[in-house]
């Protein structure tokens, strides 16, 4: 199922791409996933999905993500999907933007037409992925998920919605709360339909006050980030973790701004966070 699209030799690992026919997204699919020297040695590695932000592809964070030489030395494997469907026939925004449509899928699952027929994101990246990949691959079913802006916020709506599906979780620069910015609410008002009410269990800020699992959340933030205050609200998910109870190491860094030059500074905490979960025993 799995077609080899491309290989490369990374820190004793290899980084492949590959493209595949999901029933999810209703079409082809492509990804890429680090494998790390002991996955080629016969181990069956634990992952970290990566989820990426508005207009990436798979080949932003493996190539400008700076995590394989620590990946290959904790023995993580890392998978990174396109952020949605593609394709001729895949509805994108009618507005031409980047926000909505092709490259803006939001991790979500669409309910509205046009979208409902390819928009499965939640679904591809929680379920038939790593169904796929762990079938096909040296991958063990120890999974945790981390992403970036709008894959920020996916990763942290998986891990909510999913009780004991990731055994954690962490965000860069997350979109936190998408019902109450602009990016959110073209995206969710689109996919899900103009009544906020059907938004509410895709938005991490709103799930958390009945979240059944308080997984601690990782999540670093650039001050610098243009993004911050109109569209990220980091302040949002604090507030609401803090009424809940609801572990939150929420980290503002000085300087730092939406780039994957701010990831890069920090991905190892991250890699380190995700082995230390996914290393321990159960
Ligand atoms: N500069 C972007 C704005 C969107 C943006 O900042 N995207 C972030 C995620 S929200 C990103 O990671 N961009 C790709 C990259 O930096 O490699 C554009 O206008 O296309």
């Amino acid at each position: 199922m799995l077609e080899l699209l491309s290989e490369n030799r990374s820190f004793g690992g290899l980084h492949r791409r590959y493209r595949h026919p999901s029933s999810e997204l209703n079409g082809p699919a492509t990804l890429a996933v680090y494998l790390p020297p002991q996955a080629l040695a016969g181990e069956r590695v634990p992952a970290l999905y990566w989820l990426s932000g508005l207009t990436c592809t798979d080949e932003n964070v493996m190539q400008k993500g700076g995590a394989h030489r620590l990946a290959a030395e904790l023995g993580l494997a890392l998978v990174a999907p396109d952020t949605s469907p593609r394709g001729a026939e895949v509805p994108t925004d009618p507005e031409g933007g980047w926000d909505l449509g092709q490259g803006a899928g939001f991790y979500v699952d669409a309910t509205q037409a046009p979208w409902d027929r390819h928009y499965r994101m939640h679904s591809y990246v929680v379920e038939e992925l790593p169904a796929l990949l762990e079938a096909e691959l040296p991958l063990a079913p120890a999974r945790s998920i981390s992403g970036h802006s709008m894959g920020g916020h996916g990763a942290l709506v998986a891990a909510l919605r999913h009780p004991g599906r990731y055994r954690s979780v962490s965000a860069f620069a997350p979109i936190c709360h998408p019902a109450a910015c602009p990016w959110g609410r073209k995206a969710f008002g689109a996919y899900l339909g103009p009544d906020p009410r059907a938004w509410a269990g895709w938005d991490a800020t709103l799930l958390i006050p009945d979240a059944a699992e308080r997984l601690p959340l990782l999540v670093d933030q650039g001050s610098a980030d243009p993004f911050l205050d109109t569209q990220l609200r980091p302040a949002d998910l604090a507030a609401a973790a803090e009424a809940a109870g609801h572990p939150l190491q929420l980290r503002l860094q000085e300087g730092y701004d939406h780039s994957y030059f701010f990831i890069a500074s920090f991905i190892d905490d991250h890699l380190r966070h995700h082995a230390a979960a996914l290393r321990a025993p159960g």
